[in-house]
């Protein structure tokens, strides 16, 4: 028997403990010595009034910080694990009838970064889940209040009828229209050979006609009266003529475009619950981004139709796998660990990833390396798209019986929900409406201990850490065949600023209350207040990485060595090294033994191959970089009372750009601030290595006594080829902007004279 199988004769889920687990115990036993070592070294080193104090010192709060953020991520190799479901069970467990309703939340915010059509196929993917269509609802919100995107979604809802009936009918798997008519290759040719061509081509038709209607609309920047069917449509879009109705000031706009109970598709059957909802916004009171949509969504959804489970997705993911509601199921089923679960995390994985993902947007480590990992302390952390949630864990603690969820609300709810149908009861969509207004939480508990919480831009992280502090459990369900699929990222620029905005949002948790070190500590295990304080200092990652990467180098070029030498001969053989500092194996080994390690793990566990390996390690480069000292930056300004914004990623794809990803280019193009960061780091070390070698050939050759810092500057400098590229020999559209080689050399001869008076 496997471990954790379950003895039942119809057991829904059954995890492994990864064979990995024991050599990564044994590696951080031998690990750990090295960095008591390498510690030890710093504390007697230290020589008090030699020139190399400050570097010294320096040196060692870098090491510090590396350490320590060592020990935290070692959590996520404690005891890792690999989750299997049994979705063939289900049926035997649970009746079709009783299997539980789901709300299904889909959160867009401006029509222009986020197209509607996007919206729309996103809909459409989970409108078309292979799960009783009564039992679905799917509600978008639409934090831009745009009248194109509540227009695409009506045309959506039509093309519903249609397109429903046609997936079930021909069990598609692919159900997002999109993907299903742009497959290639075999995808493609299975498809034809199932599908009668003329039906095929019809539904296409039908889904072309409404692409073109939404084109229209995008292009006019409005919703014209002729593009509407009938009076009641134009009813709907004349809120937006109201008086000084904008984007950011405009009242609740709730609109049931499709009623379960009253709707049926082509066929007949009955269809899902479709909601639009774009709550009430004020330019005086914040509105707490994507945290306070989800939250107007759950209480909106409370009184309409409460579903038990709830899943969230962005607009700009899409369902790949119609079973993701019964493979969730497989955990939140289970008759004795199911009560338990807040959460089953889906990984969010992306489609349209170049071969050797230059910009690691694949992010295989925090998606899918350390879930497994927190999954086998239960403590699986919560991604914003992709998890299944227990409503109640939005509620308060799993042994929290009652907890009044609408304070200061006059409706009866009961009663109300007891109405057959929705739409024609206005009273339940004036209490959603009502629930959705901007001032509706004040001087309640939403957003504190109640819903998606606020207080980090990544709303995601600190909510799923709650839930664990409350006692709730979470699990990990990644099938073979992803559950959704998004998209991602493709210029550099738009790369980095994400993960600075997640940077922000983590390092907002980790300087706050809610410190996973600190917060919490009695109702966590030690193991998941280290992996979740890991990840809530992550961006401190900066200091290492600004100090080992311009320290060493600057002080190479104004003749100061820092790390034990290295006697260098020449032989017949060629370099010969002869080391009699016995320091030089400590830092080599911790050097090595930690990009082994993770090689490894790329490698033989999880497939990556190598040029895909050395991309995603040096991104991280990248990110530390650039990302972790802008947020930095950002957290300081937030101390001081300037709120940065929540940068919302554009999903809008230039042709050109796209061209340069496909040919796996970096893209820089943009005079980004973030850039020159990158840039300077790149510089510094091009200065610093060029100076070192120089040195060694024309002037004394002391080559034992630099050759570890010559490493450091070679090393940042092959991981900055694309940097050098771009700024010097690239012509098109995605090379570096002059005026960011330009600062940048600035800053760097700045730093290069400037170092040379700190070293006096
Ligand atoms: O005021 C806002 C801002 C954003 N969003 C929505 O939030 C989602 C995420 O925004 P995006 O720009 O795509 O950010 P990402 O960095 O790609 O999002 C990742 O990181 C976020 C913060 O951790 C998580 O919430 C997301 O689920 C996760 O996919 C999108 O659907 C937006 O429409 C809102 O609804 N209201
Ligand atoms: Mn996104």
């Amino acid at each position: 028997m496997k471990n954790g199988e379950k003895t039942s004769a119809f057991p829904l889920n059954s995890y492994e403990v990864h064979p990995r687990t024991i050599p990564s115990r044994v590696f951080m036993l031998i690990y750990v010595c090295g960095i008591i070592a390498l510690l030890y070294h710093h504390l007697t080193s230290l020589r008090i009034h030699s020139v190399d104090l400050l570097p010294s010192i320096l040196l060692s709060i870098a090491d510090l910080v590396l350490s320590f953020m060592w020990v935290a991520c070692q959590a996520f190799r404690w005891c890792p694990v690999r989750r299997k479901v049994y979705p063939e069970n289900l049926s035997k467990v649970v009746d079709e009838d009783d299997l539980p309703t789901l709300d299904v939340f889909i959160c867009t915010a401006d029509p222009y970064q986020e197209p509607p059509m996007e919206v729309v196929n996103t809909a459409l993917s989970v409108l078309a889940f292979d799960y009783p269509s009564n039992k679905i609802s799917v509600y978008v919100s639409d934090d831009g209040g745009s009248q194109m995107t509540l227009f695409a979604l009506l045309q959506g809802a039509k093309f519903a009828r249609e397109w429903l009936p046609f997936c079930r009918k021909h069990n598609l798997n692919k159900r997002c229209p999109k993907v299903a008519f742009n497959q290639h290759g075999s995808d493609a040719d299975q498809l034809r050979s199932c599908i009668p061509q003329e039906e095929f081509l019809r539904m296409k038709v039908s889904y072309e006609e409404m692409r073109t209607k939404v084109k229209h609309v995008m292009k006019q920047g409005c919703v014209d009266d002729d593009m509407l069917v009938n009076e009641e449509e134009r009813q709907v879009f004349n809120k937006w003529k109201a008086n000084g109705f904008t984007r950011q000031d405009h009242p609740t706009i709730i609109q049931v475009l499709i009623e379960s109970l009253k709707d049926v598709d082509v066929s007949g059957t009955s269809l899902p619950n479709f909601i639009y909802l774009s709550r009430q916004k004020s330019k005086h009171i914040h509105h707490n981004y994507k945290a306070g949509a989800l939250n107007a969504l759950i209480r909106a959804s409370a009184i309409m139709t409460s579903a038990p489970i709830v899943l969230c997705i962005d607009c700009d993911m899409y369902c790949n796998n119609p079973q993701a509601p019964r493979l969730a199921l497989c955990h939140l089923l289970d008759p004795i660990e199911g009560s338990k679960i807040a959460f089953v995390q889906f990984p969010p994985r992306f489609r349209g990833i170049n071969p050797s993902d230059i910009y690691n947007s694949e992010f295989t480590r925090p998606y899918i390396i350390n879930p497994e990992g927190l999954d086998g302390i239960g403590a699986v952390n919560c991604v914003g798209s992709g998890p299944f949630v227990n409503r109640k864990a939005f509620y308060g603690a799993p042994t929290q019986s009652k907890v009044n969820i609408f304070p200061g609300f006059n409706g009866d709810r009961e009663g109300a929900l007891d109405r057959i149908t929705m739409s024609s009861s206005k009273l339940i969509l004036e209490a959603a409406s009502r629930v959705a207004d901007c001032n509706y939480e004040q001087g309640t508990n939403w957003g504190l201990t109640l819903g998606f919480r606020y207080g980090s831009m990544v709303e995601d992280f600190l909510t799923g850490f709650r839930m664990q502090c409350e006692g709730w459990r979470s699990v990990f369900c990644n099938p073979t065949t992803p559950a959704f699929l998004g998209d991602f990222p493709i210029s550099l620029n738009f790369s980095l600023v994400q993960v600075q905005r997640w940077s922000l949002g983590l390092t907002e948790v980790g300087f706050s209350k809610y410190c996973p070190f600190i917060f919490g500590t009695k109702n966590h295990s030690l193991l998941m207040g280290m992996a979740y304080g890991f990840y809530s200092i992550w961006p401190l990652w900066a200091i290492p990485m600004i100090i080992y990467g311009v320290l060493p180098q600057l002080c190479l070029i104004h003749n100061i060595y820092l790390f034990p030498k290295v006697p260098v001969t020449f032989s017949k053989l060629g370099l010969s090294f002869k080391v009699s500092d016995p320091w030089f194996y400590l830092y080599a080994y911790l050097f090595l033994a930690t990009y082994i390690q993770d090689f490894i793990e790329s490698y033989y566990v999880y497939g990556i191959n190598l040029k895909s390996w050395w991309n995603e390690q040096r991104m991280w480069l990248m990110r530390a970089a650039s990302s972790c000292v802008f947020s930095f930056i950002e957290l300081i300004l937030y101390q001081i009372g300037i709120t940065p914004d929540f940068s919302l990623t554009s999903k809008v794809i230039d042709d050109e750009q796209q061209k340069r990803y496909n040919r796996e280019i970096f893209d820089f193009g943009v005079d980004s601030p973030i850039f020159v960061s990158l840039s300077t780091f790149a510089l510094v070390n091009l200065v610093s290595f060029s100076f070192g070698i120089m040195k060694i050939i024309f002037i004394d050759g002391k080559l034992e006594e630099m050759l570890v810092q010559l490493f450091l500057s070679g090393f940042v400098l092959v991981n900055s080829w694309p940097i050098y590229e771009a700024m010097v020999w690239r012509k098109d559209g995605g090379r570096m902007p002059a005026k960011v080689t330009l600062i940048s050399a600035l800053i760097t001869l700045v730093l290069c004279y400037a170092s040379g008076f700190a070293t006096k």
